[in-house]
């Protein structure tokens, strides 16, 4: 009795009367059955159609609205948010000192990588802006073409018609105009202001429609997806800073430095070239003096030899007795890296290489299994097969993976699950822009393999109409070297027919065919045959698009070459040309009258790329967005589509550039003070229909506490085991939630005056500002505003007590989406 008469929801806000208290002494027994359990801990999860039911008639909502009210609206979209976002726990706060020391850290390898840029612009001659001096996307309007889709920042989404001469109003000077088409009419601008508020909507090679074009009229919707675009950007980079600092969290003793090392390094057969060399050292560090586990992006070129900044990893690591992982996305690529690693380290014994394919029998992978496990074998190559649960590791300690970016979602989320745990060092032939590369700097460990190792002869490429002559003398050409050929196809299909040609051209000649749908083990044998040299054509799809390393085969013929991406057929080329031979690649398209203007473009851009490492900057745009994959993972690119890839760059960098600014510093729960005296009487029955309504209270207000999951949570469990609560639970919940919320917010009071809400709070203006512009909601957005350190809202009527609550809750929930753009702490 005396414990229910002091149940309070929290000592200075709602209790249960002891009035209604001593209707339910606690010998009663509870009138409905009560669940199994005999302690309720809300964990346990019970049939919710079943207690459902168990609810008197008066407390029985309508089982939608029991879905649907404000809260669950609330904890699905944080749910829906977050799934989003991460797919790791969630994270705890972080340490204000160690996150500030990071920020620190970012701005100034940042600075020295904008200082970087800046000299490399300088010394190339590029016009210095002082307003934007590293990182203007905005396009030149003589450089457009008509039909262009171009982004105006404040007015949108348009399309490019051309340049004219007229006569301004207040002139008789006629002056150059650049007019673009909107949706509900013609706009025009001064080249000179076109050239400062222009963006151009698509890649360069990309002719891909907006889904609209905007208004003139109107410029409400463009301005929401602006700022959609710009919180998505805010998004990636704070989730970036997150993922950075929590890795920070994780700690493992650094490696020891060997002299066993350098005399492995030694045995490379060639001299380093100076990225290479700066990505040794770069990794060396990262493994033997990092208290860190190592999560390191090395991104080169196609054959710029990022495999020997993996195998010095691995020495280090598996000669200080623990075991590496080496993935590759396909079965072919793990096999060449089985044969490299055990190559390379063939004068050490006692480091043992296995490679878990596919094409091994169960026993013999069962012994494979068991040797992993007791870690007789130290490195261990493969698919994705040993990312599944039965591959247990005696005591992993490095994860190489290639070309990430091919796996799929699920193994991706594998790969991330280990970072924590292991150093990991990802390999990545998908060239990042150096700007973007240099914005970066500090946010993503990275580096960057950019310069060709010596003597490589660049790729002649040669685009052409198909002609079967021109095949056989460029076959010709290259057996009588004694080289080898691919000959790529984009589809299965038609390599039977190419088959049939070649066979009746070359009648002496091995050629073979190989596909991935092709059975494995006939596959890898083909493989094997082709980099032996005993097959001197091999007729194949883009199955041979990346990390294939045959120097011999230095003639690479593509056919219906439009078929291809850009940055897919970078690859491909890359084949070739892996030594000091000079390389072909010959691209075939089928008839030029077939292929649009576009096609015909970005084939000619291709062939005249032919100097080495152009992919860094043929394509930089282009290859920009799947570069970006690497650093932020894939969803995300997604969101370029809102507002044009212009300008979702410069979004992006400015909001690198400003990360210290987007940030906010969360009260402790307890110390946030909500000034709005409700004490709702909960009633009788459902106090009754509670097992032990104290303790459900007591876990509600220690669930708050903790964080918005746990509340969530306990909300969902409390709703399952007994149904939707009644009004005034509801409005106690909703007291917890605002409390968290505000506390998560930065804000350490609400109180109402009138029909004044305000809310003090520690978030600068920038913060408010931020967190407003990206509500979703316009009646909140346009009822706040913020004053000395104040969120307020003037209401238009004072409110009765719950009905403020209700406003407060929808406000802060509003406010709350915007949490993920911001850096918490
Ligand atoms: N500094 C160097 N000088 C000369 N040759 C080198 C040098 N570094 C690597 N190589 C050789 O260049 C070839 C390509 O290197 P590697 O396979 O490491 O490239 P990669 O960057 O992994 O390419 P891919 O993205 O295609 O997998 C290999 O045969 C390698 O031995």
């Amino acid at each position: 009795m005396a414990a229910k008469a002091s149940l309070f929801f929290s000592p200075s806000e709602c209790f249960l009367t002891t009035r209604l208290c001593k209707l339910f002494p606690t010998t009663q027994k509870p009138c409905f059955p009560s669940p199994s359990s005999s302690s309720i801990t809300l964990i346990n999860v019970l049939n919710a159609d079943a207690v459902y039911t168990k609810l008197p008639p008066r407390l029985r909502n309508a089982r939608q609205e029991q879905e649907r009210d404000a809260i669950s609206l609330l904890n699905e979209r944080i749910r829906r948010e977050h799934a989003k976002r991460d797919h790791s726990p969630l994270r705890p706060s972080m340490d204000s000192e160690e996150a500030d020391k990071y920020i620190q850290l970012v701005k100034e390898q940042q600075q020295r990588g904008l200082q970087k840029l800046k000299s490399d612009r300088a010394r190339q001659g590029a016009p210095h802006d002082a307003a934007q001096p590293t990182f203007s996307y905005k396009v030149d309007p003589y450089t457009l073409r008509s039909g262009d889709y171009v982004v105006h920042r404040k007015v949108g989404i348009g399309r490019f018609v051309g340049i004219k001469f007229d006569v301004p109003k207040d002139s008789k000077e006629p002056i150059e105009y650049v007019f673009i088409e909107y949706a509900d009419g013609m706009a025009k601008l001064p080249v000179k202001q076109a050239s400062r508020l222009l963006y151009r909507y698509n890649l360069p090679n990309e002719t891909k429609r907006p889904r609209t074009l905007s208004k003139l009229s109107d410029t409400s919707a463009w301005e929401r997806r602006r700022m959609k675009g710009k919180v998505a950007v805010q998004k990636m980079v704070v989730d970036l800073m997150e993922l950075y600092l929590h890795r920070l969290k994780q700690k493992r003793p650094p490696y020891p430095k060997t002299p066993a090392m350098a005399e492995f390094a030694s045995q490379f057969p060639f001299e380093p070239t100076p990225d290479q060399k700066q990505a040794f050292s770069d990794v060396e560090r990262d493994l033997t003096e990092s208290k860190n586990p190592m999560d390191r992006l090395i991104c080169g070129d196609v054959g710029f030899g990022k495999t020997e900044v993996a195998l010095r990893a691995i020495f280090c690591v598996v000669s200080a007795g623990k075991q590496a992982m080496v993935l590759a996305p396909t079965i072919v690529l793990a096999k060449q890296h089985f044969d490299v690693i055990s190559e390379r380290f063939s004068r050490y014994p006692n480091i043992r290489v296995g490679l878990l394919s596919r094409f091994q029998t169960k026993s013999e992978k069962e012994e494979y299994l068991s040797m992993i496990k007791d870690g007789r074998v130290d490195i261990i190559v493969g698919t994705h097969s040993l990312l599944g649960n039965r591959v247990e590791y005696n005591n992993l300690g490095l994860l190489v993976v290639d070309e990430e970016q091919r796996f799929g979602v699920k193994q991706k989320e594998r790969i991330a699950s280990f970072k924590t745990s292991v150093d990991v060092l990802t390999l990545s032939a998908t060239p990042i822009p150096r700007t973007l590369y240099l914005a970066l700097t500090g946010f993503r460990d990275a580096s960057l393999i950019s310069t060709p190792p010596p003597e490589r002869v660049p790729i002649r490429t040669h685009l052409s109409a198909y002609s079967k002559d021109k095949v056989i003398s460029a076959i010709k050409h290259e057996l009588d070297r004694g080289g080898r050929v691919f000959y790529v196809l984009p589809r299965i299909k038609g390599l039977e027919d190419v088959m049939e040609f070649l066979e009746l051209a070359f009648p002496h000649v091995e050629i073979a065919i190989a596909h991935g749908k092709q059975y494995s083990k006939q596959l890898e044998e083909t493989m094997e045959r082709f980099a032996r040299g005993d097959i001197r054509i091999l007729i194949c799809t883009n199955i041979v698009e990346s990390g294939l390393d045959i120097q011999d085969a230095n003639t690479i013929i593509i056919q219906d070459v439009q078929q291809f991406g850009l940055a897919q057929l970078y690859q491909l080329r890359g084949r070739v040309g892996r030594t000091d031979k000079e390389a072909h690649a010959h691209l075939f398209y089928p008839d030029k009258s077939l292929l649009s203007d576009h096609a015909l473009e970005r084939l000619a851009a291709l062939e005249e790329c032919c100097e080495l490492g152009q992919g860094f900057q043929l394509a930089e745009r282009d290859m920009a967005i799947r570069g970006f994959g690497n650093i932020f993972g894939e969803q995300q690119t997604g969101d370029v589509g809102n507002v044009g890839i212009d300008l979702f760059f410069e979004m992006l960098f400015e909001s690198l550039s400003k990360v210290d600014e987007h940030r906010v510093i969360s009260v402790p729960y307890p110390a946030m003070e909500l000034d709005i005296n409700i004490n709702p009487h909960l009633p009788s029955e459902y106090i009754n229909h509670l097992e032990n309504p104290m303790q459900i209270i007591n876990s509600a207000e220690k669930a708050a506490e903790k964080d918005i999951f746990n509340l969530m949570q306990f909300t969902e469990n409390l709703r399952r085991q007994y149904g939707k609560e009644p009004y005034s639970m509801e409005i106690l919940l909703k007291k917890l939630y605002v409390r968290r919320m505000a506390a998560d917010l930065g804000i350490s009071s609400i109180y109402a005056s009138g029909k004044m809400v305000g809310m003090k709070t520690n978030m600068s203006k920038k913060v408010f500002k931020l967190i407003t512009d990206s509500a979703t909601s316009d009646i909140h957005q346009n009822s706040l505003i913020f004053e000395d350190g104040q969120i307020k809202a003037e209401l238009l009527l004072e409110l009765p007590k719950e009905q403020l609550l209700n406003w407060i809750f929808q406000c802060l929930a509003e406010l709350y989406s915007s949490l993920p753009t911001l850096i918490k702490y």
